[in-house]
């Protein structure tokens, strides 16, 4: 069986690490290099001392060029991974992305990208397959409570907020409910933003603390009940698993796949 050459972007970071050692210790994978902001020409083993003679590239046009990979797993920053999406569809690679941030232009620019090139391509806001349940279970709790508030927790060192799988819940939800602004209607904020973000009458509330990793609370109410469905990922493990489906099933697709509901039965 030939193998899948795979390129990661942001190998030294919390979630690109794992991605490397899942790549490395997958049979049918093969670690074709690595995109980074330093240490352009050497191999992995003599920059990070990781078992592996893979090569790393600053400059992604020449590592495609050199390496022609299969498969871009991009776990970057907003700015950068979108950068990266673009050019990767142009260079004839599909991108599994777990990078989160991007706005709804960029996914229809993506969109329309997979659409010209006919590749596959999956946004993956969550790998982890507990959270993607919860995004399901709470779009099928919608159907029956009107009022939803989601509390997202991260870790101290994320970039974005609300995260990805904040936005991405609340879009689940709003595919099956009507438009509600929620609480009172004369409510006012004493102070700015304690009622959180708002999305479509929904509220997202993003905490920050270090000891935290991954964490989303959706809690819906109504008269006299409250319905609370919680995911939480203890390590950057729970994620590789979404990781290595959807490096699979991203190479028997010819369009943009956008949250790993839609791959998982
Ligand atoms: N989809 C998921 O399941 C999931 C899970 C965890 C994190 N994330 C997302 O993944 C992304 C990365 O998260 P993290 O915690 O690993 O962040 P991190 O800050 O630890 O890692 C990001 C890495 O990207 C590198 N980088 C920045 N610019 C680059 C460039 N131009 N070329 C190559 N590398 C570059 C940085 O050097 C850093 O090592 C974030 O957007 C985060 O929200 C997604
Ligand atoms: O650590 C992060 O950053 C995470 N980001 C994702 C998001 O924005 O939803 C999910 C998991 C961890």
């Amino acid at each position: 069986m030939k193998k899948v050459k795979i390129v990661v972007a942001g190998p030294r970071g919390r979630m690109g690490k794992e991605a490397v050692e899942l790549v490395l210790e997958t049979e049918n994978f093969e670690l074709a290099g690595v995109l980074d902001r330093r240490n352009d020409g050497k191999s992995l083993r003599e920059a990070e001392g990781v078992d592996s003679d893979a090569l790393i590239y600053t400059d992604i046009y020449k590592c495609f060029k050199e390496q022609q990979p299969d498969v871009l797993i991009d776990l970057t920053t907003p700015e950068v991974g979108m950068e990266h999406t673009v050019i990767a569809l142009e260079s004839g690679v599909r991108p599994v992305v777990g990078t989160t941030g991007f706005s709804t232009g960029d996914l229809a620019k993506l969109e329309d990208l997979c659409k010209q090139t006919r590749l596959g391509c999956i946004i993956a806001p969550n790998f982890a397959v507990g959270a993607v349940l919860m995004m399901k279970f709470s779009k099928m709790a919608a159907r029956y409570f009107s009022d939803v508030e989601i509390i997202e927790l991260h870790h101290d060192q994320k970039l974005d907020a609300p995260s990805g799988t904040a936005v991405k819940t609340a879009e689940m939800i709003s595919s099956v409910r009507e438009r509600k602004k929620q609480g009172h209607n004369d409510e006012k904020e004493a102070i700015p933003g304690a009622r959180g973000a708002d999305f479509e009458g929904m509220h997202i509330h993003s905490v920050r603390l270090p000891g935290l990793i991954a964490h989303q609370q959706v809690m819906f109410g109504s008269d006299g009940q409250t319905l609370s469905i919680r995911h939480d990922s203890y390590n950057r493990a729970s994620f590789m698993s979404g990781v290595k489906l959807a490096v699979e099933t991203v190479m028997e697709k010819d369009s943009l796949v956008y949250g790993l509901e839609n791959i998982i039965e």
